[in-house]
């Protein structure tokens, strides 16, 4: 765990070491295994997204490594009654509400608090009650964090896919400046702001660097990365870029 009290921390998803298992409906590799390893290399928590369609994290994962993590579980999630009954009954630390559309490679975008506010506040009020930190998925934009904090969520975490995506300087350059000032507007509204989707060894520097960022969370790059270096190696490097940025 870090122990620097400014330091950006790091959630490890680990979905795509279930989306290897299953693709050929094996016992392994074991998310339970990865998820310790990142503990053991510097994840301050654990994220895992237990997707309607189960194509990678699977309700045993969830169950399991809820009685194992010795850091904090960060369960993504829909806001379905399906989801809402698992996250009451396994009362993770963390739940974060996603967006999903059955037919996406990955998370497209966030989601809109003001088209769901109704819904999104009783769903977050029955979490809270239940003990969960609720986060809320959400594209770097004033006005939905507006409504995450009506709805009364505490944390939300900025949707990094577009910045990942930004073809060329100058839309990068914009992209960064739109999560910079989401970022500011959020931490003014007292929430916590996390961040992540798309996140790699090459661009996450500049996002770790923004004043105000409580946590990244990055799952596919280190994953990727731990097939030529091995899980522990890809954490100790993401650990170090994030530490190192967000030092100055
Ligand atoms: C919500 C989010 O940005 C990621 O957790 C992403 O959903 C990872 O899971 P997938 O790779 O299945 O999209
Ligand atoms: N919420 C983002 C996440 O958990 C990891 O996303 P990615 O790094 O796999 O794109």
């Amino acid at each position: 765990m870090s122990t620097h009290a400014n330091e950006v921390l790091l959630g490890v998803n680990i979905d795509h070491i279930a989306t290897v298992r299953q693709a050929r409906g094996t016992r392994y590799p074991e998310p339970i295994q990865a998820a310790l390893v990142a503990e053991q290399a510097g994840a301050d928590a654990i994220t895992l997204h237990l997707r309607e369609d189960r194509r990678h994290i699977q309700d045993r994962d969830v169950e399991l490594l809820r009685g194992i993590l010795q850091t904090r579980m960060n369960l993504e999630m829909a806001a379905t009654a399906e989801m809402g009954e698992i996250a009451a009954r396994l009362r993770p630390h963390d739940c974060c509400l996603v967006p999903e559309r059955r037919q996406e490679l990955t998370t497209e975008g966030g989601l809109d608090l003001i088209a769901h506010q109704a819904h999104l506040t009783e769903f977050c009020a029955r979490l809270a009650e239940a003990g969960v930190r609720v986060s809320l998925f959400v594209d770097p934009d004033p006005a939905q964090l507006d409504a995450a904090r009506a709805i009364g969520a505490p944390v939300v975490e900025l949707h990094t896919g577009h910045y990942a995506d930004a073809d060329g300087r100058e839309a990068r350059a914009e992209a960064l400046a739109r999560i910079e000032r989401a970022v500011s507007h959020g931490r003014s509204l007292g929430l916590q702001v996390n961040a992540g989707h798309g996140l790699d060894y090459a661009n996450v520097k500049p996002i770790a660097a923004i004043p105000g960022i409580t946590e990244l969370n990055i799952g596919h790059a280190i994953i990727a990365r731990a097939l030529f270096s091995g899980l522990d190696r890809a954490v100790r490097d993401m650990r170090a870029l994030i530490t190192t940025a967000s030092a100055h």
